[in-house]
Parts: C-alpha cells; structure tokens; sequence
C-alpha cells in the first residue's frame, strides 16, 4: 500500500502505507500513461512519414535497426541494409542550441510529434490526458533568476521547449496539412516539460512511477515484468531494502553515476534531469565515493612516481599509496574545493570529463551477458579505447576511485563478451588466465560496491557480469570452476530472484542445473548439489603395469599413499596447494646393506610388505612459500634425493636479500635453510606417531649411503606415490630422470601428463616408430602408472584447501594482476 503525497514544497512523492521487506513488491504498473517515443527504428520511420505526409509502407522485411540492439530484431529476421528515414535523424537542431542540449531538444521534439500525431488526427481519445497533465513540470512561475541555466537548471527545460515548439509549429505548416489545425501549443508546452522531467527510458510517463522521486542511496528499484517483453511498459517496484510504513519510497534516476562522487552526481543530475539533488548522500558530508588521489602526496609529475609505481597492497589486498610524508598532509583529506586548488586539479578534471563522457555513451550500449544469444562480435577498435580508459582512469584516478571501478566494469563487460562470443562461435574454451582476471576484476567491483554502504544489493551493478563470470566457470567443466562458478551463482541468486526479472532467473536456474548435472555425473553432488567425498573408483592398473595387481601390492601402494597424504596434510596447514608426494626404493641392494647394518631392521614397524620398500625422500607444493610456480611436490622430491636435501626447501629470496652474507652454494642463507629443513622435520618426522620409515628416512639421509642414493640412475629403482597426476611439466621431469612406476590418487583433468591431457608416461619413439633401447639417453623408456588410489581421500583435501582458499591464489600473482590496473 502506497500513498502519492506532499514530499516537500510544490512537490509530491511516493510514501509506503505498510512496512515493506527487501524483495517485497510495493506496486506494479502494467501499463504506461502514454509512451512519447518511437519503440523500433521502423516506428520512428512510420512516425516520420506521418509527420511528412509520406505514404506509410509496410515492408516489414526491410528494417534499419536502431545503435545498440546488436543488430537483432525482435523477430530474428536478417537485417537490412535499406536505410530509410527516421524521425529522429529528420530533426534538424537549431544552430543556437548549445551541443550539449541535442539531445533533449531531439527527444522533445520526438515526443511532440508523437503526441501530435495521436493526438491531431482526431484520435484524440486518450483519457489519461488529465493524469499526464497533473504531472510535474517547471512552470513559468520562476523562482529564480529566468536568464541564468546555472542558479536554475529547470531553465533549460523552459528554454528548450519553447524552442521545441517553434520548430514543431513551422514543420507543422510545411506538412501536408493535418498538423495545421493544432492550436493547443501551450499545452503541447507543458508536455514536452512533462516529458523531460518525468519521463522513463523509452518516453515512458507512469501514473505512479512518475511521481516517484530520486535518492542516491535509493530505497527501491523499479524492475521490467518481463525480460522478454521490455516493450510493453510493464514495471514492477521492489523494495531494496527494509521500508517502514511512512517513509518516502525512492529510485535512482542514474546509471552507472549512481557509484559516482556527490559532486559528479549532483552535477550529472543537473545536467540531465535538471535538479539539484537534495538527497540524504548528497546532503551528508561522508562520501565514500570521493576518495582520489592526493596531489600534494602524490606529485606523480616530480618525482617521476606514475601512480602505477606508487601503489601497493596490503595485507586484505587494500590499496596502500608508497609515498611517505614525515608530516601530515592537509590535503589528503581533500575536500573538492581543495582539490581546485591543486596543481593537478585541471588535469584531474579533464580526465574526469573525458572518462564520463565514454561512461556516458558506453553504458547506453552495454551488453546483457546473462544470455549467450546476445553476445556480440566484440569490436576490437571498442576493446582498444576500454583498455586506454581503464589505465587513464586507474592511473590519473587511482586504483580506488570510482571511475576506475566503472571502467573496470564495462571492460570486464567486454571481456564476458568476446569468452562468450569465442565459446559461441569456435567452442573454445577460455583461457584460465582470462577467467582468473575477470574474477579478479569482479571481486574488486564487489568490494568497490560494498565500500560504498548503499541499500542496494551489489547485484544491482553487478549481476549481470556475475552471471557472465559463473557461466563462464560452469561452462570450463572442470570441478574446480564448476564449484567457484556456483559459489558465485549463490551470490546473486537472492538478487536476482527478487530484482532480475524472468530472463536472468531462468539463465541463473539453467546455469545452477548444468552445475549440479556435471556435478552429480562426477559424483561430486549429491541430489541436492551438495558436494559428496567422490567414491574410489577401481584402481586403475596402468598402461604399463605387468601383472603386480595382486592384493598385496593394493595394501602397499596404499600404505605409501598413505605417506604421501599425509605429506600433502602439512602443505595444507601452512597453506600451500596440498599436493604430497613420496619416493619409494624398492628392491634395491641398498635396502640390504641397510637391512644387515641395521641388525635386520630397517623397517622395523614390523611390517613386511614393505621390506623391500622404503621411502627415500617426499615433498610438498611449495610454489607459495617459494614464489616459485615450477616447486610442485615431485620436483621437490626429486630435488631432495639428488641433494641429500639440501635445496629441497630452499626459499627463493627476493633479489634485494645481501646474497654476500652467510649465504650457502645456492644463494640461499643457511640459517634460513636450516630453518625451514627442522620447520619441516618438527611438523611431520619428529611427531610422536610418525613411522619408523620416516625416521630411517631421515637417518638414511646423514648416512654413509647418502651419496649412493643421490646417484641419478637411483629413480630407475624408484616408485613416486604422490596424491594428484602429476602435471605436464612433473610427468616429463619423472621421465628424464628415469623413474620406474608413479602411482597417483586423483586425476589432473586440466594439466595432467600421466593421461588426463597428454601421455608423457608412454615410451617415447624413436624417429624411425622403434620402441626405444633401454639405454638410450635421448628417449624416455616411460613409466609404468597406476591411478586412483586413495582418490577420494585426496580430492577431500584438494576440496578443503579451494573451501577456504581463493580460487586465483597464489596471493602474489594476484597483485600482479590487480597492479595492471592500477
Ligand atoms: C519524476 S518527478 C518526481 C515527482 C515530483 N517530485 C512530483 O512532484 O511529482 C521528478 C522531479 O522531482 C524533483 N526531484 C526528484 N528527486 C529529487 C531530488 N532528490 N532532489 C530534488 N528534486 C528532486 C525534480 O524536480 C524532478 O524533476
């Protein structure tokens, strides 16, 4: 219940009567009081040849399609290439309106002549004309000074439509004859204001929506019935948030400015809707919108610092600027008055100006990526121009400040086009450093829209490119993708079942299926798309494997899976990618010297399976502690054998460390090294349960046998038990150094070498199709593979480091990206 009322003087608004709830419809107007536009370009050609006398044609095949459509028409018929006439290119602007003032002064006469015509032909049968006439417009009653636009933005509207109506008068006698006989031009007057002041997208007038004033932390929007059926008018208002019986219901009368600083809203709203805004935001004196750049901490231009340079994060991924100043700087709380006065302010200002103005145009033609069919050929010359405004903006502005947030919008709206385009048309895929930037992209926008503490929901500005990110993710179809591409479907499902009309709830339900239905035919889901521990599939004997699938070989290779989760369990709690893996000797003369010199007990758990098995060496993902992409948990390993351990766990120190001083072979200290070797014994050999291998593993290393062990032909006598196929470049490295079996838990659907994506455990041929000569140097003989074992085991502990992990982790490469922008 609802209540049309005095808001303040000489204006009316809307009040709710009734506590409404975020979500709650308020009220629905399923039709238009009059609709003063042209819906289709063929319209505007219809209206034109009325206007002129023109015989009207009916050539329903022959259409041009007005900018911004994407060269679809409604009906899916091919589009022509006849340009024929329309309204709105027929109008010819006066030479003394200023340019800034084209447009309007198009859309009033536009409207006149669309009133004109509905109304001067005698089909004059509308009765609503009382409703559209009480609604409000600035009447010549002036309050301030007629003459000056800037004291009075209604002054444009009075100015332009009493130009309108001049034009329209003497185009009126130039006609065939019928618009002659109008007479009422001071009404036709006070529509065209009615018109600029009140009109929705498409000359829309609305008994009740009309009469719905603007705030800049609106508490409700207003949101098409049908996204199939935007043309006939029917809206929807929804509350945004909780709304108490008697308080003003407000909207936003801004796009994308809406994110924008009280200064350009207020300045924006003056220009196109011509009031001073009076809302609560733009009447507080907190603007988070505001924040920019200090010029006197930041003289980009003397010291040569480019704001790229004197960016940084912080610990929350937040925004740090490098310059330091011993004291404090007045300006950097910089009001608007004292940005004028900075050096910079007329740079500031007119990239500013240019920013808006692509803000301006670019938003009127942004894409809907919720539907593939709407995809467009992504124009390059388009790409080339967002990319130059992210950087002016994130450079001039500053990775905070809300252009660049809005730039970074609409340029993750054009990269969501060309992936869906690309998928569309070659089925590609896209590449996963593209859909990493663009989710990190979002993530940013998502903090850019929280920071600003609105009633409205993120989804708002954000919905669509969601949509676009998740089903991009769920399309990839690998599990990881599938599960982040839900988790970002969750976030506006609330959203868009409220707001996002029939369209996008239907893509959001269809995406949320494809999820659960890859999900469930992988066994990750269960009915409910809740995710199930995957069940062990049957152990997978390998290509190569020769008769060893006894069941006492199943009870070892398990037992050293085992080692290897447990490898993997303490990468995870130091937060690396838990990915284990250990080296297992097997059936070799050492284990037997070893065996005698140890009174017949080198393993002595008592466990005579794996007597002639023992663990050599292991290692862990350490690509983030060592910022190095390449210290996946085989390389370490293999690393460890060959040097006794000694650069298994070396940190890969930033250049600036002193490399002079106490540093060992490999520019490593050695307290560090050191360091992290008892870091790693502490956390897993030296505990009370660890196993009698792992302390013979690590006696083994100080022994006299160590030197024997690191010779390279050692892997021809090695089994590599590790939790997860190893990847591409690890499947090769265990070809080049020899190794005799891998046995893996989970597959590596994106990167796996060992089957998944390429079989770089098969024998390598020689040039001429021969098997390879065992001693060949340049060939890889291949290794035997056996897949599957403690699977589900592993993919939980894959599954709990994404539950709690960034899906574009490492941290540092993030940054990276983020500093691209900024
Ligand atoms: C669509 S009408 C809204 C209803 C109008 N107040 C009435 O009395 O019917 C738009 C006009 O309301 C006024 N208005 C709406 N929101 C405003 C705001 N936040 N601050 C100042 N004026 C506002 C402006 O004069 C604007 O042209």
């Amino acid at each position: 219940m609802t209540q049309v009322r005095e808001s303040w003087e000489g204006h009316s608004g809307l009040f709710a009567l009734q506590d409404f709830e975020k979500g709650d419809s308020i009220l629905t107007e399923l039709e238009p009081l009059i609709k003063l536009a042209p819906s289709s370009a063929e319209e505007s050609h219809q209206l034109y040849c009325r206007w002129v006398g023109l015989p009207v044609s009916d050539d329903s095949e022959t259409k041009s399609v007005p900018k911004g459509n994407n060269g679809r028409n409604n009906n899916n018929k091919v589009n022509t290439t006849t340009k024929r006439e329309t309204l709105w290119d027929s109008i010819v602007v006066p030479s003394d309106i200023d340019d800034s003032y084209h447009g309007i002064f198009k859309g009033m006469v536009q409207a006149g002549v669309t009133w004109m015509v509905t109304t001067g032909d005698g089909d004059s049968t509308r009765s609503d004309d009382d409703k559209i006439l009480q609604l409000y417009y600035p009447t010549d009653n002036n309050r301030f000074d007629d003459n000056s636009a800037d004291s009075d933005p209604e002054n444009v509207v009075r100015q332009l439509s009493k130009q309108a109506v001049e034009y329209l008068k003497t185009s009126s006698t130039k006609s065939s004859g019928e618009w002659s006989k109008f007479q009422d031009w001071g009404m036709l007057e006070k529509i065209l204001r009615i018109w600029a002041c009140n009109s929705f997208q498409g000359g829309l007038l609305y008994d009740t929506f009309s009469r719905v004033n603007h705030s800049c932390n609106p508490n409700a929007v207003i949101v098409t019935n049908s996204d199939d059926d935007k043309n006939t008018g029917g809206q929807r208002l929804v509350a945004a948030t909780k709304i108490q019986n008697g308080e003003e219901i407000f909207i936003s009368y801004l796009g994308l400015f809406l994110y924008a600083d009280t200064t350009t809203r207020r300045k924006k709203l003056k220009q196109t809707k011509y009031f001073e805004c009076q809302c609560q935001r733009c009447t507080s004196s907190h603007d988070p919108a505001a924040q920019t750049p200090c010029p006197t901490c930041h003289p980009r231009d003397t010291t040569q610092l480019s704001l790229d340079e004197d960016v940084q994060y912080d610990d929350e991924g937040d925004v740090q600027y490098v310059s330091s100043r011993t004291e404090p700087c007045s300006n950097c709380l910089s009001t608007p008055q004292q940005l004028e006065n900075q050096r910079l302010d007329k740079v500031l200002i007119s990239v500013n100006e240019k920013i808006y103005a692509f803000i301006d145009t670019y938003q009127g033609s942004t894409k809907d990526f919720s539907n593939g069919d709407n995809a467009t050929e992504s124009n390059e010359e388009d790409v080339a121009v967002l990319e130059e405004h992210v950087s002016l903006a994130s450079t001039m502005m500053g990775a905070k400040h809300w252009t660049t947030s809005v730039m970074l919008l609409l340029h993750l709206n054009n990269q969501l086009s060309s992936m869906s385009q690309r998928m569309l048309t070659t089925q590609e895929l896209p590449e996963m450093e593209d859909v990493a930037e663009a989710i990190d992209t979002l993530q940013r926008l998502y903090q850019f829209v929280d920071s600003l503490q609105l009633h409205l929901d993120a989804g708002h500005i954000l919905g669509d490119v969601t949509i676009g990110v998740a089903r991009t993710l769920v399309s990839l179809g690998d599990e990881k993708s599938q599960k982040y591409g839900a988790e970002w479907l969750s976030k506006i499902e609330d959203y868009v079942a409220h707001f996002g009309g029939e369209g996008r709830q239907k893509v959001v339900a269809a995406l949320k299926g494809a999820w659960k239905k890859h999900g469930r035919s992988n066994g990750l889901l269960d009915e409910d798309g809740r995710s199930e521990a995957k069940k062990p599939k049957a152990v997978d004997r390998g290509d190569r494997e020769n008769g060893d699938a006894s069941s006492v070989a199943k009870v070892r290779d398990e037992h050293f899976m085992r080692h290897a989760l447990h490898v993997a369990e303490q990468a995870l709690r130091i937060g690396e990618v838990p990915v284990g893996c250990v080296i297992v000797l097997t059936d070799h003369p050492l284990i037997n010297r070893a065996k005698a010199e140890a009174g017949g007990a080198a393993n002595s758990n008592g466990d005579d399976l794996m007597d002639n098995h023992v663990v050599v060496s292991h290692g862990a993902n350490q690509v983030n502690a060592t910022r190095d992409a390449t210290r996946h948990a085989e390389i370490v390993a293999i690393d460890r054998l060959l040097t006794n351990g000694q650069s298994s766990d070396q940190l890969r120190l930033p250049a600036n460390v002193d490399s002079r001083n106490g540093n060992n072979s490999l520019g490593i200290p050695e307290s560090i090294q050191a360091a992290r070797e008892k870091q790693w014994e502490d956390v897993w050999i030296n505990r009370p349960d660890c196993p009698t291998h792992w302390k013979n593993l690590f006696g083994w290393r100080s022994n006299q046998f160590a030197e024997e062990l690191r010779s390279p032909g050692i892997f021809s006598s090695c089994e590599l038990f590790v939790t997860c196929e190893p990847c591409i470049m690890c499947a090769s490295a265990l070809a080049t150094v020899g190794i005799k079996r891998v046995v893996f838990g989970c597959k590596n659907d994106r990167f796996g070498g060992c089957g998944s994506l390429l079989h770089l455990h098969q024998p390598e041929q020689a040039e001429n199709g021969n098997q390879v000569e065992p001693n060949n140097a340049f060939l890889s003989p291949g290794y035997a593979i056996t897949s599957g074992v403690l699977e589900a085991e592993a993919i939980k502990l894959l599954q709990s480091f994404y539950d709690r992990e960034n899906f574009h982790a490492p941290d540092d490469k993030r940054k990276e990206k983020e500093k691209k922008y900024c």
